[in-house]
Formats: structure tokens, C-alpha cells, sequence
């Protein structure tokens, strides 16, 4: 029988000891037992996964080839000893140990010495796999360092504080922003660090956000010794703390951004009052109050008469000024419920909500032309600009919007053939105009197609030799729906629609063409005066219009005389000033028409180079009977021959007033005195027995 030596009964009898059971079922802490010589007495699960010697593998050896790294030997065999032979304890410390593969093995080891039964010492090591702890700690020190990272590298304030407000914590990166120094902060309530009103707010939110368990934001502002600055504050509730984590950014920069955008969106740039759309919006609020209320809404169409001229005329540095000054004037005229606003250029509107009967509508009119009637001094300059004002009120003038709008713009264009400087009520037949001018419009369209325009001619005179010298190109219309129209009520609708440019080229072709023919009949040399459009000068292809066309008709450019009023030169467009020297390098004439009507005939006769001047017939008309008319035709003749301009003067239609023009010196004459515009034939003919009888 194979003899039980002494090792083997003692491991046998600690196998057996019923703590030994208990570390057995401990897998996650490792329990060692060591006898006086260190070697393994004891060796649980725990210290198999934890040093991955198998207990078989570990019991018998000694702890310094086991576990302990060489350069700990030494000392760890000199406090086993000492703690055997002198009762020195080993403290419990954290220590890094190797495996059996040879890695660290990081663990907090304990220890404790008793005596056996057989009076033998024995060492238990408790060791406690460091490893995740360390992970933990690493992973928590490494989150520390990012969120200070974060802090650092964020403008943002935060705060941490109690749900009754007290402070607790705060990290602020720099103190710009906050409203009392950082030492009033720990310890302290939110109401004993910011203004009452923040204070509310703050409590408000702080109360919502721990009601709802949800993170909220609101904003407020402050006024800091930099200035007014905005701030949006993000509040979080941390329930497992009941604490209240609060982040404090600035938005000054976002909040302007947006006032600016807001701006731009709802305010006119030039004067800030509302906008089109803006106004509009709030004529829809008043529109809902009102048929809440059972009362009426006012709307006022607004337009400075003439302003066009003076913004051509003096620039439009001047003309913005203007508005300005007239938009600060008509803010100052309103009720504190009004609303006026601009709907761009020089038009306006006014909207008056809880109006009871026409008669406060009239006051308001006529408040709003006596506020014009005072000049306005612009650049060291006297102006004098009126308003002409149309009325829609609903809901008897309109439910809506832009029937509103449309109805009161219609009553404004009415204003405006009573005179200007007028005001007027929107009423049904309005509508009628209106809707002829959609008739003309639409019957236009196709005009041309359709062959309904036909080119008259009007004689021009030598007033001295009274002998046609050439002819005034005047178109007319006869449309098989409306009849004949007048070129003063459709040249206007061509103008605005466009419908001019093709138009205006029919009439250049057709009068170069008739020109051609006359001259050839009656073997003559004549000029043919043509007017032009404002609209037509936007064409490229005028030029090549014209130039085509005095070569398709075989006719010298100064045989053309283009008639040009004001309103193409008011523009100041550098297109035209090219467009006018070209014409005037191809040799074709320039005849500045409606002389004396407008601003500046006078700069522009300097400004350009023009052949003839026409004076306009409201003068001629006057010559008879009052001296201003006949001192300023006088006039208007001697500035242009001073700067080498022959003269035509229009609408003669008595001997009288030829005899004046004569008496004056003008160099040409036509009118109803002489003829009316005619059909080319008949102004074949007319010319044809002129001639033979002259
Ligand atoms: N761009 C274009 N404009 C054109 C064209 N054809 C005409 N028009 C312009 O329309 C306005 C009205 O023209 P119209 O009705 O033809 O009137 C002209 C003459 O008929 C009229 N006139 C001529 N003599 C007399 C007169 O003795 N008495 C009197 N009461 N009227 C008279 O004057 C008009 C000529 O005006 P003006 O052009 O200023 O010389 C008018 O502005 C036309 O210019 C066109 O093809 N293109």
C-alpha cells in the first residue's frame, strides 16, 4: 500500500475544510492559500480564470514562480517571512501580478495568516481582478477629459442646481456673458444671480422641465456691460439626482441674423414700413376682425403723382429721399390702428380698420393730401409732390384681399384722371374701365395678325413757303369688336405690355415703305417723322430694324426722323444713350417731341444730340390767347436755333397762330389748320393737289 506522507495528509485535511467549499462555489475573486514555504496549499476557481494556472498545475509551487514578477520576489519572499517568523503583517495594496501566459495581471490583494491545526502557518491572498475597475476608471477619467475638452472649446455656459434653484455647479469658459461674477454663484439661488424677469422665466421652465421629464429651451435676454445680448437656455432634468443641468448659449448673432432676415422679409429696405406682403398680411388679419366684429376696413391706394419725373430727372438718390420723407410723413398721419405701408416703387397703401361711415374715410383722404401739400426740402431743393389716393372698403367694395387691393387701385387710377392731387371712391363702373382696358389688351394680341393697323400721315409745312417738307407717322386701329381705338388709349397698353416693340417695327416698315413710294411719285425729297417708345429702345434689334428698313424702302437715313419724348431720356439707361448715338452715327434724325412738358427738356437738349425740337400744342394752342405761351414758344425757338435745332410746331389749327409761329421764326408747322392725319392714299392725293395748286 502506497504510504500517505505528511504533505499529502495535510492537503488532504485542507481540501477537505469546509471554507474551502465555500471559496470553491467564488469564481470571481481569487483565493489562494500558501503554506510557511509559499508554496500553493489552496488554489480556487477564481485563481485559475484570474492567473490561468489550473489548480493542479498551481498546488505545490511557490507563489515566486507562480504569480509574482522577479523583480518582486525578493521583497515578497522577505514579507512572507517576516510575517511567518515576526507577525508582519502584509498590508492589503494594489499590485500587478503575471499570468500564466505572462501578462500583467492587475489586482487588489488581501491577506490573512492563521495557524492550522498542526500549528502550522498558513497565508490566504484574496486578489481582485483590477482589470475592469481600471477599464472603468480609465473610461470615467478619459470622459472627464472630454467633457472638460468639450467645455474648454464651447462658448456655452452650464449649470447645475438644485430643483429649488440653488447653484451647485457651473463651468463657465469665459465671464463675458455672465451677469454677476462666478463667486456669487455656488451656494446661491438662480432669483440672487439674474434679473427678476429671467428669474420668472427660468422658474417657469425649471418647473415645466421637471414636470414633463423632458428637456425644454427658452430664450431671454441681458443687458451686459457689452451690450444687449441674447441667450438660449437648454434645461435638462436629471431625475436619478433630481438635479437640474441647465446650458446657457449665446445667440446675439443668431437673433440679429434673424431680425435681419425678418427685416428683409416683412419691411421695405428703404423706409421700413411693411412691405407689400406684409401689409397684405395684416389687411387679411383686419379683414377676419372685421367681419368678426361687423365692421369696415378701409384701403387706401396710395401714388405720388409724377414721381417718375422727378426720380429721372433729379436721380434717384433724390427720388429715395423722397420716399422717405414722404413715407416718414404718412407714418405720421395715421391712427395708432392704421397700417401704412409701401407696395413698392412710389405706391403705397393705407389700411384703416372700425371705420363707421364715408365721411371719416373723406377726413382721412383729405388728411392725407394736406400732409403733401407742404414742400419737401431734399439736397438743399424745394419739392413739391401731391398723392393721388383710391378707397376700397369692405366689404361692400370687396370681401377679399385682392379684390380690395385691385378695387382701390382702380379708384386711385380714377384719382388720377380727375387731375391728380385727388382722392376717390371705388365705385362699380370702375370696374368698367378696367375691364376695357383687359378688352384692348387682349384684342391686341393678335392685331398685327390680323392686319387691323393701319399707318395715317399728318403733312409738316415749311411755315415760311408753306410747302410739305414731310409727314408725322400715326398709327391707327380699327378692331371688327371695339372699333376704332385711339393710339392715347392703346399706345399706352403697347408700352406696358410689350406689344409696342413688334408693333413700332410695323410702323417704322410701313412709313419707309409709303415714304419711298411718295418720293418716287412725286419726285420729291422728304422727311418721315416716326415716334418711338420708350419700350422700343429696350429692343436690341432696333437698329437693325431701322437700318433694314431704310434699305429695304432704298432711302438715306436722314430721310427718318425719330420723334422722342422725355420719357425715353427720363430713364438716364446707358442702353438708350448708346441706342441715340448709334442712330445719330447712321445719320437718321432725332426730333425731341412734347417739348416744354416735362423737367429737364431743356439738360437733355445739351445732354443729346438732337436735329429738331417739337413744340408740344399745348403751347400752340395757347399762342393766341396768353403771353406765358407765346413767351415760352418764343423762347423754346431761340434755344434751339441757338443750338442749331429746327423748330416743327404741332396742332396749328387757325391761320393765327401760324402767323405767330411765323412771326417767331419757327422753320415748321403742321395741324388739324392744314390737315388731319390721313390714309396714305389720301395723303397721296392731298399732297399731289397741294403741290399742283401751290
Ligand atoms: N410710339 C408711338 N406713338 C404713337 C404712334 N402713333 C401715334 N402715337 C402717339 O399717340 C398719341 C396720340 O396720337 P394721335 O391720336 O395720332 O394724335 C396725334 C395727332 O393726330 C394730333 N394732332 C396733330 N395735329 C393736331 C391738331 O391740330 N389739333 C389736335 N388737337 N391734335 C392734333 O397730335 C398727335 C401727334 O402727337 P405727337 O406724336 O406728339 O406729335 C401721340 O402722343 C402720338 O405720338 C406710333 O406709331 N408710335
Amino acid at each position: 500500500m502506497k504510504s500517505i506522507n505528511k504533505y499529502e495528509l495535510l492537503q488532504k485535511a485542507i481540501l477537505n475544510d469546509p471554507l474551502h467549499q465555500l471559496f470553491d462555489a467564488v469564481e470571481a475573486i481569487s483565493i489562494q492559500g500558501y503554506n510557511e514555504d509559499r508554496q500553493v496549499i489552496y488554489w480556487n476557481r477564481g485563481s485559475e480564470i484570474l492567473y490561468g494556472f489550473t489548480k493542479q498545475e498551481a498546488l505545490g509551487q511557490k507563489i515566486e514562480d507562480l504569480i509574482i514578477p522577479k523583480d518582486m520576489s525578493e521583497f515578497v519572499i522577505n514579507a512572507h517571512r517576516a510575517w511567518v517568523k515576526q507577525n508582519i503583517e502584509i498590508p492589503a495594496s494594489e499590485i500587478t501580478l503575471h499570468g500564466k501566459d505572462g501578462c500583467d495581471v492587475d489586482v487588489f490583494s488581501s491577506h490573512v495568516m492563521f495557524t492550522n491545526q498542526h500549528s502550522k502557518k498558513q497565508m490566504y491572498c484574496v486578489d481582485i481582478n483590477m482589470a475592469e475597475t481600471k477599464s472603468a476608471q480609465a473610461q470615467v477619467s478619459l470622459k472627464e477629459h472630454m467633457l472638460q475638452t468639450i467645455f474648454e472649446a464651447t462658448p456655452d455656459l452650464f449649470f447645475l442646481i438644485e430643483k429649488d434653484g440653488t447653484i451647485i455647479d457651473y463651468y463657465a469658459g469665459s465671464s463675458k456673458n455672465l451677469y454677476k461674477p462666478p463667486s456669487e454663484f455656488i451656494g446661491y439661488k438662480i432669483k440672487e444671480v439674474l434679473p427678476a424677469d429671467v428669474v420668472k422665466k427660468y422658474h417657469t421652465y425649471i418647473n415645466k422641465v421637471i414636470k414633463d421629464t423632458k428637456p425644454c429651451t427658452f430664450e431671454y435676454e441681458l443687458m451686459l456691460p457689452h451690450g444687449l445680448t441674447y441667450f438660449e437656455a437648454r434645461i435638462n432634468y436629471v431625475s436619478e439626482y433630481q438635479q437640474v443641468l441647465i446650458i446657457v448659449r449665446d445667440i446675439t448673432e443668431q437673433h440679429q441674423t434673424s431680425q435681419t432676415i425678418r427685416q428683409h422679409a416683412y419691411y421695405d429696405t428703404l423706409t421700413a414700413l411693411p412691405n407689400r406682403f406684409l401689409s397684405l398680411d395684416r389687411l387679411s388679419q383686419m379683414l377676419t376682425e372685421a367681419e368678426r366684429s361687423n365692421e369696415n376696413v378701409a384701403v387706401f391706394f396710395l401714388d405720388l403723382d409724377d414721381f417718375k419725373k422727378v426720380n429721372d430727372s433729379l436721380g434717384h438718390e433724390v427720388g429715395d429721399k423722397l420716399l422717405l420723407e414722404a413715407a416718414k410723413r404718412l407714418t405720421k398721419a395715421i391712427r395708432k390702428t392704421d397700417t401704412v405701408g409701401r407696395l413698392g416703387g412710389d405706391e403705397f397703401i393705407l389700411l384703416s380698420p372700425g371705420i363707421h361711415d364715408d365721411m371719416s374715410i373723406k377726413v382721412i383722404a383729405q388728411n392725407l393730401l394736406e400732409v403733401f401739400r407742404q414742400p419737401f426740402h431734399i439736397d438743399g431743393r424745394e419739392l413739391i409732390i401731391t398723392l393721388s389716393l383710391g378707397v376700397a372698403v369692405s366689404p361692400d367694395n370687396g370681401k377679399t384681399v385682392s379684390d380690395l387691393l385691385r378695387n382701390a387701385d382702380t379708384a386711385m387710377y380714377q384719382a388720377k384722371t380727375l387731375g391728380r392731387n385727388a382722392y376717390s371712391f371705388f365705385t362699380k363702373e370702375m370696374n368698367t374701365a378696367m375691364i376695357r382696358r383687359f378688352e384692348v389688351e387682349e384684342q391686341m394680341r393678335n392685331a398685327l395678325e390680323r392686319d387691323e393697323f393701319e399707318v395715317f400721315y399728318q403733312p409738316q409745312f415749311d411755315s415760311k413757303t408753306q410747302k410739305v417738307i414731310g409727314a408725322e407717322a400715326l398709327l391707327r386701329w380699327h378692331n371688327p369688336a371695339l372699333g376704332n381705338i385711339f393710339p392715347d388709349e392703346f399706345i399706352p397698353i403697347a408700352e406696358q405690355t410689350g406689344l409696342i416693340v413688334p408693333i413700332g417695327q410695323y410702323v417704322i416698315n410701313e412709313s419707309l415703305n409709303f415714304l419711298s413710294s411718295w418720293q418716287a411719285q412725286q419726285n420729291g425729297d422728304f422727311v418721315m417723322a416716326v415716334n418711338l417708345s420708350p419700350r422700343q429702345f429696350r429692343d436690341k434689334k432696333l437698329l437693325k430694324v431701322i437700318k433694314k428698313a431704310l434699305k429695304n424702302a432704298n432711302l438715306s437715313p436722314d430721310n427718318l426722323e425719330l420723334e422722342i419724348t422725355e420719357g425715353v431720356l427720363m430713364t438716364g439707361q446707358s442702353y438708350i444713350t448708346e441706342a441715340l448715338i448709334e442712330l445719330q452715327e447712321l445719320g437718321v434724325k432725332l426730333s425731341m417731341d412734347d417739348f416744354g412738358t416735362g423737367y429737364s427738356s431743356l439738360s437733355y437738349l445739351r445732354q443729346y444730340h438732337f436735329d429738331v425740337l417739337k413744340v408740344d400744342r399745348s403751347f400752340v394752342n395757347g399762342i393766341t390767347i396768353n403771353k406765358e405761351d407765346r413767351d415760352l414758344v418764343k423762347a423754346s425757338i431761340a434755344i434751339a436755333h441757338s443750338l442749331g435745332l429746327k423748330v416743327v410746331a404741332e396742332g396749328v389749327e387757325i391761320s393765327e397762330q401760324l402767323n405767330i409761329l411765323n412771326e417767331l421764326g419757327c422753320d415748321y408747322v403742321q395741324g388739324y389748320y392744314f390737315s388731319k392725319p390721313m390714309p396714305g392714299q389720301k395723303f397721296l392725293d392731298y399732297t399731289e393737289n397741294y403741290r399742283l395748286e401751290s
